[in-house]
């Protein structure tokens, strides 16, 4: 499987799950390469944004910015050795993330499958940014889905961020949890919308705001939070940036 590679390892870390309806459990990260989609503002842009691609990103701006490459930032491990490490960490609850997990989604079952074998108390959530079905196996062992559906804001094509059949199978799916990364009131109308045409219902929806600073998160809180007082809508933070930092591994 193909991992982001970090400090010349596989990005696999034991923390706490910063987001959404677990927020603060502790949890294992796995973080997968690649990703299906290019948003402006990705924190994990070393997924994707490979040297070649006309990918746009706001760190463009930045001096020093550069694509990234593949040697340098994918690590390829078995099924075999990801169990092995996550057999030295005594957590339970996998959180499988990227980039697009379910871009290896076949490789994931068979950790799944694996683990489960081994340890039958192993608890599993996916990260997805909601534009690939999961298979049927997929669904049958996985706990929890966390989809995060792109907005404008991402400025991917709308044709790439909304798949129509992949939006009704997670609202259908009651293991889905909804979580909608705001930033700035022009997505609201474009949230609201969303969750109509695909009858979400409110209770699974979290938002949360854009940001990589406590400033920035701080920033759109009160009125994110009155927002979704209005709407009957979750609020989640981002913890691990408040606590951490705009780190990677944590
Ligand atoms: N602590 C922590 N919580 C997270 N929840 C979702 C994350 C992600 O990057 O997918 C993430 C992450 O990277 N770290
Ligand atoms: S879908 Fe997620 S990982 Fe992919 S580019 Fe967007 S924010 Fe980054
Ligand atoms: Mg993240």
């Amino acid at each position: 499987m193909k991992l982001a590679k970090f400090n010349k390892k596989a990005e696999i870390f034991y923390t706490i799950q910063g987001e959404g309806k677990n927020i603060g459990r502790p949890s294992i990260f796995i973080r997968t390469s690649l990703c299906n989609l290019h948003c402006s503002w990705c924190d994990t842009d070393y997924t994707w944004n490979w040297i070649g691609t006309p990918f746009k990103h706001e760190k463009d701006a930045e001096p020093g910015y550069k694509k990234y490459s593949k040697s340098e930032y994918i690590v390829q491990l078995s099924v075999d050795e990801i169990a092995e490490e996550l057999s030295k960490i005594n957590c339970k609850n996998i959180v499988l993330t990227g980039g697009e997990p379910l871009l290896q989604q076949s490789e994931l079952l068979e950790l799944m499958h694996l683990l489960r074998k081994n340890g039958p108390t192993y608890r599993f959530e996916t990260e997805t940014n909601g534009t690939i079905l999961p298979s049927e196996q997929f669904d049958n062992l996985i706990d929890q889905y966390n989809v995060s559906p792109k907005l404008k804001n991402s400025n991917n094509p709308l044709k790439m961020r909304e798949k129509p059949e992949v939006y009704k199978f997670f609202s259908g799916n009651a293991k889905a949890v909804f979580k909608f990364v705001v930033s700035s009131s022009n997505d609201l109308d474009e949230i609201l919308d969303l969750i109509a045409r695909y009858a979400i219902s409110p209770e699974r929806v979290y938002l949360m705001p854009e940001g990589t600073s406590t400033e920035k998160l701080q920033a759109k809180q009160q009125w994110l939070i009155n927002e979704c007082k209005n709407h009957h809508l979750n609020y989640t933070d981002r913890l691990h940036i408040h606590i951490y930092g705009n780190k990677r591994g944590v």
